[in-house]
Parts: structure tokens; sequence; C-alpha cells
């Protein structure tokens, strides 16, 4: 059984990002007090389901229908139009879900896998947000959009001068992400610097390529948007937008485990976001609660997509977070999208449980060995259809994971488990989150992300470059 240790640190690609979540202070809250788990919000298995419009629903389907239908070019960084604020501030500021205690972990200060360092060299790291809705693109997204999704030119769209950088929001291991405001139109955004010298020294330019050419492509609701791309002599810089809500790795923490519908609502939008990303042959590779942004009405945000490779057959390179690898790729077999619906397992498990299947208080090498064994402990209170769903998800038999199938991610959407999951609905962000962030809008509030210390070496610095050349898409 896994333990606090587990609980408290992220993972990262490498051994170097870890922090510790029992010390978040923030700079903007007036109390940096930890969001203690209470009671849940109402959230009933038929939130899923089609239902009359109540006074209440009406207020969260407009918030998100203005979420997903507000121009795209009026939130430019570059529009100079006056900032309006088009988001009502969530009325209700629910806790995460509680747990009783016996089901959390019990043993404190084990060392978390993303402590240990030896495997290093064979992950890849990436910094970056995601994109989806382009300067140039706007208006609803529809599910399988490939055809649709236009390229978006982001290249040397800004520069410094135009925002104002705030805090940090959070750190890498070539840079970090900042918060910033654009001068033009005071919007919020985020801003991930990273390091040209550290992409290099860690032999990432090719995937920071790659993530900034897959950020570009993209455009979806539960996908970040990425609104453009610079460089000086020392530093990339990637411009998103600011997803308010924090990290869900935070909120499961919190919360220990989520009930079942909590869980579900979370997976059901990764699983829309997979579905989409495959269909333009983008595999992730990073799936975990750590890079699962809430947007303010409690929708997910997949954001960093260090991993992310548009492959049509398979691909060969080890990568990602240790507990999320499926055995293809521990095994360095060729692998394709099949690793994403494994991971979509892993992840559900760790919400319905609180940890991972192969997690063992070791090195990332005990967890590989776990994987390749592949024995997984489902917890007794795990609903019938939820272990259904993680037994064809987490199965190392390709011929038989489910999304890997003939009926592809449809497979998934029509197991049993999301049987009263509305999936236009969900598309159009027109189902009540089980969390509403207890944020205020449009005021760049960051208070649901840890403190950071700050950037010493200054932005901004010309002169020589000596990577420039391998950076030319920036
Ligand atoms: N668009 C965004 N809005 C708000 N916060 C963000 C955004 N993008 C990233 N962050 C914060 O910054 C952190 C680091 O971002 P990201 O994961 O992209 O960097 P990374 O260098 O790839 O990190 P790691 O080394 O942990 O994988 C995230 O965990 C998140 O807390």
């Amino acid at each position: 059984m896994p333990t606090l240790g587990f609980l408290k640190k992220k993972r990262t690609k490498d051994s170097t990002g870890s922090r510790d979540l029992d010390s978040p202070t923030s700079p903007i809250k007036a109390s940096s007090s930890p969001v203690t788990p209470t009671v849940p919000k109402t959230f009933a298995e038929s939130a899923f389901a089609s239902k009359p419009s109540t006074t209440q629903d009406s207020a969260v389907a407009s918030q998100s229908t203005l979420t997903s239908t507000t121009s795209p070019k009026s939130d430019d960084p570059m529009n100079s139009s006056a900032y309006s604020q088009p988001y009502a501030t969530p009325q209700t500021t629910p806790e995460p879900y509680q747990q009783s205690p016996h089901n959390i972990p019990s043993i404190q200060n084990l060392i978390h896998p993303s402590n240990t360092t030896s495997e290093n060299q064979s992950y890849k790291h990436q910094q970056a947000g995601s994109s989806k809705a382009g300067p140039a693109n706007g208006g609803a997204v529809t599910p399988n959009a490939a055809a649709q999704a236009a390229v978006r030119t982001t290249k040397g769209k800004y520069t410094l001068n135009d925002f104002t950088i705030q805090r940090t929001l959070g750190t890498g291991s070539f840079g970090r992400v900042h918060l910033v405001q654009s001068k033009h139109n005071q919007r919020f955004y985020a801003v991930k610097v990273l390091k040209k010298a550290q992409v290099v020294k860690m032999k990432q330019v090719e995937h920071t390529n790659d993530e900034r050419r897959m950020l570009q492509k993209v455009k979806h609701p539960f996908l970040i948007t990425l609104w453009g791309t610079f460089q000086d002599a020392r530093n990339l810089y990637m411009v998103m937008d600011f997803v308010e809500g924090g990290e869900l790795f935070s909120l499961l923490r919190k919360s220990q485990r989520f009930p079942n519908p909590v869980a579900k609502f979370y997976a059901a939008e990764v699983t829309l976001a997979l579905d989409y990303l495959h269909s333009m042959n983008i595999i992730y590779r990073d799936l975990k609660p750590e890079n699962l942004l809430l947007d303010r009405h409690g929708h997910l945000k997949i954001t960093d997509f260090g991993f992310a490779k548009e492959v049509p057959d398979i691909t060969w390179t080890l990568c990602g977070t240790p507990d999320y690898l499926a055995p293809e790729v521990v095994a360095s077999k060729g692998y394709n999208k099949s690793v994403d619906w494994w991971s979509l397992g892993i992840l559900i498990f760790e919400m319905l449980c609180g940890f991972t299947p192969f997690w063992d208080g070791g090195s990332p090498m005990k967890i590989y060995e776990n994987i390749l064994k592949g024995r997984v402990k489902y917890p007794p209170y795990i609903h019938p259809d939820a272990q259904d769903l993680l037994q064809k998800l987490i199965t190392p038999d390709l011929t038989k994971r489910l999304g890997n199938l003939h009926g592809g991610s449809k497979d998934v959407m029509t197991h049993p488990w999301f049987a009263e999951v509305t999936w236009e609905r969900l598309q159009k962000k027109d189902i009540d989150a089980p969390y509403v962030p207890p944020v205020r809008a449009g005021v760049g509030d960051a208070s649901q992300f840890d403190k950071y210390p700050e950037e010493t070496e200054a932005y901004g610095q010309m002169g020589d470059d000596p990577h420039k050349h391998l950076f030319l898409e920036f």
C-alpha cells in the first residue's frame, strides 16, 4: 500500500522537479490554508444525463458557453480592445471530496519514485502548455476535428515587451511557467520559459520543437491554447492561456481519492481529448494528474505536450512518467496510441484509489518490474463497472486493450462505466463540473498554485546565441 510520501510528491519526467505540496503559500489568497476535504458537493451519477435546465444549470451552462464561444481573437494577447470581464465569478466554493480516513495510505515519509534519478537519461523532458484555439480559429470544437484543425501561425508573434511578467506558476527541468499580463488587453496568460542551454544539454531539442508543433496544431476544449512563441538569446517562450484552477493533482491529493462519479467526469473529459488527439495521429504519452489543469469552471485542460508526437503508425522512444508507462514502452517495443489508453487506465485507477497500481515505494526500476508483471490489485470499493473498464485498459495484451481495438476510442466511450455520459454535452462543457475552483476570474488569481522562488536571471538578453539554429520554429 502506498504511503503519504507518495501522496505528497509530484512525479516529473526526471528527478529534479518534485515539489512538496505540504507548504503551499499563496501570494494572493489572504489565507494560505490548504483546502480541507469536507462534504462533497452533490454530484449524482445522473449529472451526465441530459436533464432539464434549472436556474443553476443554466448559469453554469451559460458560463461554459462563454468559455467555448468567446472569440479567440478577442482573447489574443495582442488584441488591444478594452478588457471586459466575460465570466461570472463562481458563486460557490466547493471543497474537494472527502474520503473516510481509513482510505488514506497510512505510512509517511517514504521516498517518492520521482526522487530517484537512475532512469533520467531515458526520459525526455519537455515544458509546454498546450494549444488549441488560435487567434485565427474560433467557435465550438467538434470531436475528431482533425480535418478542421488549421495550423495556426504562432512563430515570433509576440515579444517580451508585450507582457508584464508576474509570479511563477510552476517549474520544470528547463525553465518555468510564469503568470503574465498582456499590456494590450490586460488579460492574463501563462508563459512557459525554457532555457535553451538546458534543453540542449538534456537532448530535448526535438521534443521541444515537437511540443510547439503539436500545440500549434491542436484545438479542443480540453487542451490548452498556445497563442504564440518567441525567443531571445537564452530562452524560448510559449504563450498559453492561463488556467486558473490549479492542477488536478493537488485536488486529488487533498481529496485523497475521488468518488466514482467525480473520477468518471474527469476521465470522460480526458477520453474526449485523447479521442481528438488520436484522430490527428497524435500520441500524448504523458497522461497524469500533474498535467491536468482545472479551468475556472472546473473543466480540464491538458497541458505539457512535451512528449506529444505525431505518429501515424508506431514509435519506439522510451518516455513518460514511470507509474504511467505501458508495458510495451517499458519493454522497448514499438508502440502506438495504445499507450495513452493504458495511461487512462492508470489515471482512472489513481483517481479512484489515490495511488497508482504499480507503485511500490522503490525506484522506477521496481515500478517497471511491476508493470511487466502486470498484476493489479483492485480495492473492494472500486465500482464493478469501473473495475471492468480498468481491466480492459490496463491489459498488456494489445489485441485486447480497449481503445486499441477495431472500435477505437468509441469502445471506451461506450463502456458501461461511461453509460450515463452524454458526450456531446460534455464536449460543449454543458455538464456541471464536480468541483469549481475558488478563483476570482479575470484578475490573475493564482491562489490555486504553489509559490516558488522567483527567477533571478533577467529575460530578454541579446548577444551570442549558439543554439538559434536549433529552434527556428520559435
Ligand atoms: N497554461 C497554464 N496555466 C497555469 N499553469 C500552468 C500552465 N502551464 C503550466 N502551468 C503550471 O506550470 C507547471 C509546469 O508546467 P509544465 O508541466 O508544462 O512544465 P514541465 O517543465 O514540463 O514540468 P515537468 O518537468 O514537471 O514535467 C504545471 O505543472 C502547472 O502547475
